[in-house]
């Protein structure tokens, strides 16, 4: 754990950068250092590996003070990454990797196979290990930076605004692999962005700071969207705050109806039967292949059995994987109003409605509320777990 205690940064200049920051920093998850621009983000993290001094307060990790211990070892122990990855041009991207392996006296061809297997581990191809950081795209970079922060296999990550600079579909590739990885490595992640949906994608907790360094709010993010501790952290959040919330509540108990979903083979009769006793309003039948897996709706009394006739269903989400807003945003984006719910091998097992999506939303919250009452007005200690994250 690193726990920064009371610590201020003062530069010489007079700037008040942190006041007496406190912030609890658990292992084996990702802590999220979010706020407006010059709000002390970067000179926080930079005092964690002892770039930057503070002017008093401690940091410890693991109980230790860092200040006593030599501050080489100290930031060999804590992996780096910043904005345009800060690779060396003059080196290939194998030996950019393979940098604190070789300061820490590893053989060249050590320190090289830990660089190849760390290319595959963050998804770069081996035939790039020859290039220079100039050959390769920005997400490749930022990929590489990761990477060789990651060659020591040290306890704790740095990461200060690492996907800045790519634009926002790599970004969110970028993000998605760092949440794998840390998935398998189970590191001590501290993480700079002033991009709150960044924030709230891949943080298990997530410290808002007010100019002046001065912490606002520190919580899970679940937490954060639904209770902000004031106007200021609420305005941060942004307008759309509650339908962010709901990528925190899963889809695991969500009715479906499984009984206006007909194979393409299945008997017209049946279908009519079936469907008969439930109001004609346009309520859509969804036909699936002989495998299951979604391939239109149609008016189950107009439905003639020809697959060209049918209204494409958009996109399905998966049960339990993806969250309600994920079923929220295809159901209000079908033509029919329908989301269609499929398992992981994409096969249908029911579907859902505005309406339902909208009270498993409420149950959902209803619950919530009840557990964060009983586990004491909805504050998690910082030694809590993490909450089990929604990704999508
Ligand atoms: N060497 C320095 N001397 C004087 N003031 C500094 C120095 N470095 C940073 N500051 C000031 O300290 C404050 C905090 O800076 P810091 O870089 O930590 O903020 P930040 O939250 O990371 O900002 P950004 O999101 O813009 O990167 C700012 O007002 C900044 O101008």
């Amino acid at each position: 754990m690193i726990a920064i205690e009371e610590v201020s940064k003062r530069y010489a200049d007079g700037t008040v950068a942190v006041d007496r920051l406190s912030l609890e920093i658990p292992n084996h998850s990702i802590t999220v250092l979010v706020g407006p621009s010059g709000c002390g983000k970067t000179t926080t993290l930079r005092m964690i590996n002892r770039m930057i001094e503070p002017s008093s307060g401690t940091i410890r990790v693991n109980g230790e003070d860092v200040q006593r211990q030599p501050v080489n070892a100290l930031r060999r122990s804590m992996g780096y990454v910043i904005q345009n990855a800060g690779l060396f041009q003059h080196r290939t991207i194998i030996d950019n990797i393979a940098t604190v392996p070789r300061l820490l006296g590893w053989s060249k061809q050590r320190a090289r196979a830990r660089a190849a297997e760390l290319m595959e581990r963050v998804g770069l191809d081996k035939d790039m290990a020859r290039r220079y950081p100039y050959q390769l795209s920005g997400g490749q970079q930022q990929r590489v930076g990761v990477a060789r922060a990651l060659a020591a296999d040290p306890p704790i990550l740095l990461m200060d605004e690492p996907f800045s600079a790519v634009d926002p579909v790599v970004r969110r590739g970028l993000q998605e692999e760092l949440l794998r990885i840390q998935g398998e490595l189970g590191k001590a992640i501290v993480f700079v962005t002033h991009d709150m949906d960044e924030a709230i994608t891949i943080g298990d907790r997530i410290a808002v700071l007010r100019k002046g360094g001065r912490l606002a709010q520190f919580a899970a993010p679940d937490e954060l969207l639904s209770s902000p501790a004031d106007e200021f952290v609420e305005e941060f959040l942004g307008g759309d705050r509650g339908i962010r919330g709901l990528s925190f509540l899963s889809t695991g108990d969500l009715e479906l109806d499984r009984s206006r979903v007909f194979p393409i083979d299945a008997d017209r009769q049946r279908i009519a039967q079936a469907t008969s006793a439930q109001p004609a309003d346009a309520q859509p039948v969804l036909v699936t292949d002989i495998d299951g897996k979604p391939i239109g709706w149609t008016d189950p009394a107009a439905w003639n059995g020809d697959a060209g006739t049918l209204t494409p269903y958009g996109q399905s989400f998966e049960i339990g994987r993806d969250s309600l807003r994920i079923a929220l945003d295809r159901a209000v984006l079908s033509t029919t109003g329908h989301a269609v719910a499929v398992d992981g091998s994409g096969r249908v097992l029911g579907i859902a409605g505005q309406e339902t999506i909208s009270a498993a939303i409420r149950a959902a919250r209803r619950q919530h509320a009840a557990g964060s009452a009983a586990s004491g007005q909805g504050k998690d200690s910082p030694q809590d777990p993490p909450p089990v994250k929604a990704t999508r």
